[in-house]
């Protein structure tokens, strides 16, 4: 089809209504999609300028229109017609460009043109790295796919694992996050990728990166390799190694700023300023009090960091609505900080660099990057969050006098421009003394300022570019105090295994290990230095001022200082404690206390319960089974009594075979394969018998097809059930009704009506009697909450 030609056909609820047979019908849009296909293959994209001129479905071209997108940006002019035309695709563009359209649109054409339906299965995964990302991501393509009666889901976890596992067995698109759809893909027969057809990586570079290997491996693992890939970021790779993980073929390299002056949006203004750590605060409560009109995101590299700036500042009333967010918060919390953050005209998110990529939150006029980010890549995501599709925008990066040489040369290297501007020191504002008033009233932020003091110095240890990050150069000590902290608290950090292991240690263990570390060395030093110290104004105020529950953490951190010790009690500060079980305790040997008691656990050394929760736990045979011990291989004589193995085995023969350890291990490894092996079996069988069925029950719906006639419309698969019609159904609930159970597969399932067709006469009579009855019938709210959208998703379903 020549260019930008006229697809056959126009909208359907424009056209007459008549009788066709179901057999012309299928004949049509079989003719319709060849001629789609025919058109995607000689498409020129020299001369595309609007989404019309794409060789497009008429449900995706109305799906475009409905949500108001006519023109493509320049990533979706250059990236859609290759994807088109089956490409695979390593797409490039600043951020803000509209890289979701240029790969959901491949998507939703892609199983258009394979005529998918529910019994084809899973065709299209789209992986983010991030919740929130997944969540805006299937946001858009409930915008834009409206008209395709595909179902889709997410799968981002924080839900039961069980509850979604019913559901993804039956979806033609899942927008998943890497962890989430391994753990699925392991434990879930009913999801089945053998037949998929695209997947898309957002965010590629930072999806391939280390942090999510394992899991990407896993997914890549278990997928089709004929399918067609697209990956997509601001800040794409090329590694080749990556390219061979994911066997592209023959990828077409789409950017549209490789060749450009600036990698970051031509209507960002960025700048730069230093500020020595102790004054960061200051500098950023003046910022923030200078422009209570704006909305503003400030980027910290910890969750510590990020509350305590939230809790203090908004004590210090700043004059606009002060929000956090990050990873460690609940789900629906997240969602909640996002939708607030997004419909504010003014208002300041403090957040960590979840926030950093991708996310559209509209209209934000300053991006402040508080710490320094780790590399000019997230430099370049972070400030990305501004000035966004054709909008202005202004960044601020805070660097510290050591950090500036390093991170101007990595911008540079990375052609982002951005310029020194200074800080005019009379509008600085101090707030040390303010900061220290409030921990000193209060006992958890105090705390928590330690904390992030600590999270801090531990996000620049950790840093790999030491060019930029170097902690010993930081005035720490005054780095504290200007936290409002009576000093610093003491860190030291732990390396690898170290760590961990005493971690996990026993916290008896490690008391006394820490007490005998000190008593051991001799370190008589330590305990002079204890007596001499110093002790100022503050300390004993603090001391007087704190003596409730919290006064061990801080007199840990601070004065007895060591960091683990802090740690540990951190543990017991935010987490259930970990009271011994077995021997490992504080409190062996001594009876319960008031409100305690032991239960006995698999005829083992009783476990102290002084909780609910941890009589629940004692109470779980699930919960226990970590502790009942691996089990042993027994072998039954001729009478049929039970032998340990050894017992039949003589001294000399087990000699032979080699050492016991290795034996054991090689014994355990042999076992380990065969157990995966037949678990991978029972899968395969699983998945059979369910691509089997799906092939009848699509044959069978085909020969339906031809017995009876219909009036004439797009089908093209499930059919799309109403948002409004689906909603009905769950509220059911709000005037005590159960809400009706979503149609079983196997089921025939009841011809919904499309959104655009009208009530039927017997349709209205219904709904007027559900409203007499005070029934909720019609969704007139977009969905908000996570359950809305997975509902929604549960909706398509038919
Ligand atoms: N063709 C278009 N016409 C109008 N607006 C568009 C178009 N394409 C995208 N947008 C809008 O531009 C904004 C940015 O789009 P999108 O989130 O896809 O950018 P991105 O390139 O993925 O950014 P990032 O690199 O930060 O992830 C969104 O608000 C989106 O609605």
């Amino acid at each position: 089809m020549a260019k930008g030609a006229k697809l056959p056909g126009s909208l359907p609820h424009l056209k007459p209504r008549r009788k066709v047979s179901k057999s012309l019908k299928r004949k049509r849009e079989e003719e319709e999609l060849e001629n789609l296909e025919k058109a995607a293959q000689e498409f020129d994209a020299s001369n595309l300028t609007k989404f019309a001129d794409l060789p497009l479905s008429r449900q995706t071209t109305s799906g475009l229109d409905k949500s108001h997108f006519k023109v493509p940006t320049d990533i979706q002019r250059k990236a859609i017609p290759l994807a088109l035309k089956g490409k695979d695709i390593l797409g490039a563009a600043k951020t803000g460009s509209g890289k979701t359209l240029a790969f959901l649109i491949p998507v939703l054409e892609k199983l258009h043109r394979a005529k998918w339906t529910a019994d084809d299965g899973l065709g299209a995964l789209i992986i983010s790295p991030t919740r929130e990302l997944a969540i805006q991501i299937f946001e858009v393509l409930r915008k834009v796919g409206q008209r395709h009666s595909f179902s889709a889901g997410l799968v981002i976890g924080g839900k039961n694992l069980q509850d979604e596992r019913e559901r993804l067995g039956r979806m033609n698109i899942l927008v998943c996050t890497p962890g989430r759809m391994k753990q699925h893909l392991e434990q879930n027969p009913d999801l089945d990728t053998y037949n998929l057809q695209i997947l898309v990586l957002d965010e590629a570079d930072r999806i391939l990166d280390m942090g999510f290997k394992d899991s990407i491996d896993a997914i890549i693992q278990g997928i089709p390799k004929s399918r067609q890939t697209l990956l997509f970021s601001a800040t794409q790779t090329k590694n080749v190694n990556d390219l061979a993980r994911l066997s592209l073929k023959d990828p077409e390299y789409v950017s549209v700023h490789e060749a450009a002056t600036a990698a970051t949006p031509g209507k960002l203004q960025q700048h730069y300023i230093i500020t020595p750590l102790p004054e960061k605060l200051d500098i950023l409560w003046s910022f923030i009090r200078a422009n209570v009109k704006s909305k503003i995101l400030v980027f910290f590299s910890s969750t510590k960091q990020v509350r305590f700036v939230y809790e203090t500042f908004r004590q210090m009333q700043p004059g606009i609505p002060l929000l956090h967010l990050t990873g460690k918060q609940k789900q629906t919390a997240r969602l909640e900080i996002s939708a607030k953050f997004s419909s504010s005209k003014n208002s300041c998110l403090f957040a960590t660099d979840v926030v950093a990529r991708g996310l559209d939150f509209p209209a934000v006029d300053w991006v402040i990057q508080a710490d320094c980010p780790e590399d000019a890549d997230t430099y370049i995501h972070r400030v990305g969050r501004t000035a966004r599709y054709e909008r202005d925008g202004r960044g601020v990066l805070f660097l510290c006098p050591t950090e500036e040489k390093g991170m101007l040369e990595r911008l540079k290297t990375k052609k982002v421009p951005i310029e020194k501007i200074n800080v005019k020191q009379n509008k600085k504002q101090s707030v040390q003394n303010q900061l220290q008033g409030i921990c000193f009233k209060d006992p958890e932020i105090k705390y928590l300022g330690q904390k992030a003091f600590t999270s801090y110095a531990r996000s620049v240890y950790v840093q790999k570019d030491k060019d930029i990050f170097d902690l010993e150069k930081l005035p720490l000590q005054e780095f504290a105090t200007s936290l409002g902290l009576p000093g610093a608290p003491r860190i030291k950090f732990l390396k690898g295994e170290d760590t961990k292991q005493r971690k996990n240690a026993p916290r008896a263990l490690l008391k006394d290990d820490d007490s005998s570390q000190d008593e051991e060395s001799g370190d008589e030093d330590a305990k002079k230095d204890k007596k001499k110290e110093v002790r100022t104004k503050y300390d004993r105020m603090f001391e007087r001022q704190n003596q409730n529950i919290f006064t061990s953490h801080y007199t840990g951190m601070v004065r007895h200082g060591e960091e683990e010790e802090a740690e540990e009690k951190d543990e017991d500060f935010l987490a259930v404690k970990r009271h011994g079980y077995g021997s490992d305790t504080e409190d062996e040997g001594k009876g319960p206390n008031q409100g305690q008691k032991f239960i006995e656990v698999h005829g083992k050394d009783p476990m102290l319960v002084d909780s609910k929760r941890r009589e629940k736990l004692a109470t779980s045979k699930k919960a226990m089974l970590k502790y009942k011990g691996k089990g042993t291989k027994l072998v039954f004589d001729e009478e049929g009594e039970a032998h340990a193995i050894y017992e039949f085995e003589d001294e000399e023969g087990f000699k032979k075979a080699g050492d016991a350890e290795e034996q054991r291990d090689r014994f355990l490894a042999e076992e380990k394969k065969k157990v995966s092996a037949a678990d991978e079996e029972d899968k395969d069988v699983a998945k059979e018998k369910r691509r089997a069925k799906r092939e009848k029950q699509k044959a069978r719906a085909l020969e339906g097809e031809d017995d009876n006639d219909d009036e004439e419309g797009f089908t093209g698969g499930l059919p799309l059930i109403p948002y409004e019609d689906f909603d009905a159904k769950r509220d059911g609930s709000d005037d005590g009704e159960e809400a009706p159970e979503l149609v079983e597969e196997d089921r025939p399932a009841k011809k919904q009506k499309k959104w655009f067709e009208d009530d039927s006469e017997e349709e209205r009579k219904k709904k007027k009697k559900a409203k007499r009855k005070g029934k909720v019938v019609e969704m007139q709210e977009e969905p908000e909450t996570l359950d809305d959208l997975e509902a929604l998703a549960a909706g398509l379903l038919a």
